[in-house]
């Protein structure tokens, strides 16, 4: 049998054919990538001028990302196709108009990461000094739009953006629901050497039992609290035995090292941010719808309030309580239910949870995402 000796000169020449004809065919999917791209901004530039102002419409946009998910073959994951379809949007919207975020700074914040995350990167970020100033920005016209933290799944509700909700004309317009992976960052990688701590309370006690555990030499007096994760970082980055627990983003910005990765005593922490507007988002098939409401405080008063949804078949996805602020022991109810405001089983409970409560006040009807 003829043997065949391939030199290592003649499998670099196979490789470097083989390499160059994928590569020729790269360049000619991109050619049409970038002629479809160009087609698709020039028909979102049109849709702009037929709609004359509020160019983001979310409903339209979740039906665009739940579609393409549906139609996926593969291999990129849908979070992939997601993210790549909003930066896609994200620039044929800021040819119709551009647009101003305003979110819960300061730059590196997981509000920052939330608002790129729903309308990608072709956007202006308003870095805020706190949730109150991110309403007075969008109430003020400053901003277009606001994001703003509204629970976390081990800490629960962030009281101070329901108490704005209660009072603000701004409506809900979406919500975005974002893993938080929290880190020990600092300047150098020796925990035997940090002497303190910084972070944002919440923060501190989603990673409670890994500090315990991983750092017993530090006292609890040593963790200080700062007024966000990115000022933890920014703290820590001024002090060689500081760390901070933030996120990856928040440690970047001000040049710190990942001591530790992933430090969050619940590996599926989530939070949830709101999206806050003047607009009154139309119904895109899948739809949530955020209300609060106040009962006279009596016996069975919840119980009786909440009958309309369960008569309508309405499912509550959630029920928090807070404070009424007007007189002691009273509550409102902040309620979030499936479908939208429009829908005629929706409107129909909506009117009878009306007519029962002392108070309501609709937030918003928004895609759920
Ligand atoms: C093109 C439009 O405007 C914006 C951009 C969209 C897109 O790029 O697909 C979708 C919705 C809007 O936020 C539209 O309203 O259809």
């Amino acid at each position: 049998m003829p043997e065949f000796i391939i030199s290592r000169r003649q499998i670099n020449r196979l490789m470097i054919n083989q390499l160059k004809q994928l590569r020729d065919k790269i360049d000619a999917i991109d050619s049409e990538l970038l002629k479809l791209m160009s087609a698709r901004a020039g028909l979102a530039r049109e849709i702009g001028q037929i709609k004359n102002g509020m160019a983001y419409r979310p409903e339209r946009e979740a039906q665009v990302l739940t579609r393409l998910c549906a139609l996926n073959p593969g291999p990129l994951a849908n979070e992939h196709i997601v993210r790549l379809f909003t930066e896609i949007m994200s620039l044929c919207r800021s040819l119709e108009e551009p647009m101003t975020i305003a979110y819960l700074g300061p730059q590196g914040t997981f509000s920052e990461e939330a608002a790129l995350k729903r309308f990608g990167g072709v956007v202006t970020t308003l870095a805020c000094n706190s949730i109150d100033d991110v309403f007075r920005k969008v109430e003020a016209g400053v901003a277009g739009y606001g994001v703003v933290p509204v629970e976390n799944s081990t800490e629960g509700a962030v009281g101070r953006s329901l108490d704005l909700l209660l009072h603000t004309p701004l409506k809900v317009c979406g919500e975005i629901k974002l893993p938080i992976h929290q880190h020990l960052l600092a300047l150098q990688t020796d925990l035997a050497r940090i002497k303190k701590i910084y972070s944002h309370p919440q923060s501190f006690s989603q990673c409670h039992e890994w500090l315990n555990a991983n750092l017993p030499h530090l006292p609890e007096v040593a963790r200080i609290n700062a007024a966000s994760n990115a000022d933890a970082a920014r703290l820590a980055a001024g002090d060689e035995t500081a760390a901070a627990v933030a996120g990856k983003k928040a440690g970047e910005v001000f040049g710190l090292t990942i001591c530790a990765e992933n430090i969050e005593d619940d590996p599926n922490n989530t939070t949830r941010f709101l999206v806050i507007g003047t607009q009154e988002v139309a119904a895109s098939g899948k739809d949530k719808t955020s209300l609060v409401m106040s009962v006279k405080n009596r016996p069975g008063a919840i119980h009786e309030l909440l009958a309309p949804l369960a008569e309508h078949g309405v499912s509550m996805s959630r029920l928090e309580s807070r404070p009424s602020r007007a007189s002691l022991w009273e509550y409102v109810f902040f309620v979030d239910i499936e479908g939208h405001q429009q829908d005629a089983t929706i409107a129909k409970a909506l009117q009878e949870l009306r007519e029962r409560s002392a108070f309501l006040k609709i937030l918003g009807s928004y895609p759920a995402m």
